[in-house]
């Protein structure tokens, strides 16, 4: 059962296109990662899917029901916008009572909830202390709180670790993988970072510029670009990495060759043709390091950024443009 259906939607403001023919299913238990760079329409897709606005084209469905019925919608989903703010004067356990009064939790289980909230979040110890006092990881943390006060079957996390610390990001992170294993919600989280996505997530989408360029389960995605390993070399002063570069770009299994930086130079290629490779750049050139990285879904994010097509099943048509690295 899928707990988030998004057919062929398509959403503009004036000349923009936000969203253009995006599909997303997200089975029921899933916690699933939106990755993007700014603007590539994460928060549209989070404002159609709690029914605050309504697509041009296609149809959003979210917990059993058409995203136009926001009321009841909002009942069985939590949403975390990006920029949730609280009144500094309220302590933490106020700010949980009042949305646990406008979200309607009934009075027989109000302050059981909000004790739970807080526990899950690790915020029982500050609860009385005022918000304005909390650091930006522990607000985060609060804000998490309010919307599992309704126990919801979905969670909308839009950004929630965007500007935290590593600290605060690890912190918040551990929690939502707590949920995800000991709860049935179904999380669908937005993020910049791959490294976060990866760790969090059992299925990805990625949005470039309004459209879904590559979906599908982490694992199987990371070994869809699996024969691919990048090599990051450091190159001796008297080389230039570029000009070792051109000389790789052509060579059997390169499939890109960059200076990575003034010493650096990064190549991908087939994994059997590492070894050659590694003999190939030793001929031309001193090398003073050199370290092999097996594929992340970095790699396939800047695949699908490249102009490569993957879906969620299965079905890759991988890029070979240059690994900019888009984010
Ligand atoms: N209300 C609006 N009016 C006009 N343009 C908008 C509006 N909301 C979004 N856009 C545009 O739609 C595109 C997608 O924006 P959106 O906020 O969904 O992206 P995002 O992936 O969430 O970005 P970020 O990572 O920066 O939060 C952008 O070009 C943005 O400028």
């Amino acid at each position: 059962m899928n707990d988030v259906e998004i057919k062929r939607v398509t959403k503009s403001y004036g000349q923009v296109t936000a969203l253009e023919d995006v599909s997303l299913a997200v089975e029921a238990g899933t916690t699933f990662g939106l990755l993007g760079t700014n603007g590539a329409g994460k928060t549209t897709l989070f404002r159609l899917l709690i029914g605050h606005e309504a697509p041009d084209a296609g149809a959003v469905e979210i917990a059993g029901l058409p995203a136009e019925r926001g009321v009841e919608v909002r009942r069985r989903v939590g949403y975390l916008p990006e920029h949730a703010g609280f009144p500094p004067s309220f302590t933490g356990r106020e700010v949980l009572g009042f949305h646990a009064d406008v979200r309607g939790v009934p009075a027989t289980v109000r302050d059981e909830r909000i004790a739970a909230a807080l526990a899950t979040v690790g915020l029982a110890d500050a609860a009385d202390r005022s918000v304005g006092g909390y650091s930006n990881g522990m607000n985060r943390r609060l804000g998490l709180a309010t919307v599992l006060l309704t126990e919801p079957q979905v969670l909308l996390l839009d950004e929630p670790t965007a500007g935290l610390d590593p600290m605060g990001v690890d912190a918040f992170n551990r929690i939502v993988e707590r949920i995800a294993a000991e709860t049935p919600i179904t999380i669908v989280f937005s993020s910049h970072s791959h490294a976060e996505v990866e760790r969090v997530c059992d299925q990805v989408a990625i949005l470039d510029d309004g459209r879904v360029c590559a979906a599908g389960d982490v694992d199987d995605l990371r070994r869809d670009v699996g024969e691919t390993v990048t090599i990051d070399l450091r190159i001796g002063e008297d080389d230039s990495p570029s000009a070792v570069a051109d000389r790789l770009r052509d060579a059997p299994g390169v499939t890109s060759a960059e200076p990575s930086d003034d010493r650096g130079l990064r190549v991908r290629c087939a994994r059997p043709d590492t070894y050659g490779v590694l003999s190939m750049v030793h001929d031309v050139a001193a090398v003073d390091g050199f370290e092999v990285r097996e594929p992340s879904i970095e790699d396939v994010f800047r695949e699908a950024i490249d102009g490569g097509v993957s879906d969620a099943s299965g079905d890759q048509r991988v890029g070979s443009g240059p690994t900019g690295g888009a984010l």
